[in-house]
């Protein structure tokens, strides 16, 4: 099948004042459509550098980044993009929050505003969308922002680090909740985390990085009964505590002691 997102043969190159620092070197990668990628690996090795190139925020100095076998040279709305802040606009209401991609697109019709109220109910926010976002918990700001970003209808979602402020308990909850709702629209996501058993549990596929320059040092693939679960019933699967535990051996081996492996969060 031909992949919706590649990189091939990508390196990327920061400069500044500085001078120039190679970030990304070398980077192969395809993700077929429908496919839950995450990208792993210590501070710097370049994971955010990744979804940059997707999106189109940044050009690659060397290779190509493709979607639907177009070279990616801008943003565009076949990819969406959520961060680790919600960044909600404090003065709008929770519905004017979502459809703000809408808004900025000139799509936002009553069909649109009809769509974006089905997310929010199927993400348990169809009872507050009148609701301002100060009287928000982390959890549902979080999910507005999903909401906002599916919004538009994306077929890609780039997701930096979504969960990585919020409770244990509530961070559980939304990772069964983006991947029920990703997976019920058939959306390909690519997850950067730096909490492994998050990557283990939702992915169908793990990405090793190594940094110094960043580089993919191997690939996991699930096994299948633990890709069709619900990432909190495949953590308790068989088989997960032995993906998670190759996972973490990739990333020892791949830095040795000092070389960032310690700020993986191996909890
Ligand atoms: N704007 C920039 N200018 C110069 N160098 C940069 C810039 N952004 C990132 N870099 C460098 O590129 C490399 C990759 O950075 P990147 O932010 O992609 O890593 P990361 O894996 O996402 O890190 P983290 O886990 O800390 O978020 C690092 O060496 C970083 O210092």
């Amino acid at each position: 099948m031909k992949p919706l997102l590649e990189l091939r043969g990508v390196i990327h190159v920061y400069v500044g004042d500085q001078g120039a620092n190679l970030a990304v070197e070398g980077l192969d990668l395809s993700i077929s459509r429908g496919q839950f990628i995450s990208l792993v690996g210590p501070s710097g090795c370049g994971k955010t550098t990744v979804l940059s190139l997707l999106a189109g925020l940044l050009l690659p100095a060397k290779g190509e980044v493709l979607i639907d076998g177009e070279t990616i040279r801008r943003p565009s709305a076949k990819i969406g993009y959520m961060l680790q802040q919600d960044y909600l606009f404090p003065w709008r209401s929770i519905l004017d929050n979502a459809t703000i991609g809408l808004e900025l697109s000139g799509r936002k019709t009553a069909e649109g505003i009809a769509y974006v109220r089905s997310l929010l109910h199927e993400l348990g926010l169809g009872e507050a969308e009148s609701r301002m976002p100060y009287e928000l918990s982390g959890g549902m700001r979080q999910r507005v922002a999903l909401a906002r970003t599916l919004a538009t209808e994306p077929e890609v979602l780039l997701l930096d680090e979504p969960f990585s402020s919020l409770d244990l308990q509530i961070k559980l909850q939304l990772e069964d909740l983006v991947w029920k709702t990703l997976r019920s629209l058939g959306k390909t996501a690519v997850l950067v985390t730096h909490d492994l058993a998050e990557a283990a549990a939702m992915s169908d596929t793990v990405i090793v990085l190594a940094r110094n320059p960043g580089r993919i040092l191997t690939r996991f693939d699930m096994p299948e009964e633990m890709r069709a679960a619900l990432p909190t019933e495949a953590r308790r699967h068989p088989s997960f505590q032995h993906m998670y535990d190759l996972i973490w051996e990739k990333l020892e081996s791949g830095h040795g002691k000092g070389e960032g492996a310690d700020e993986i969060d191996k909890a």
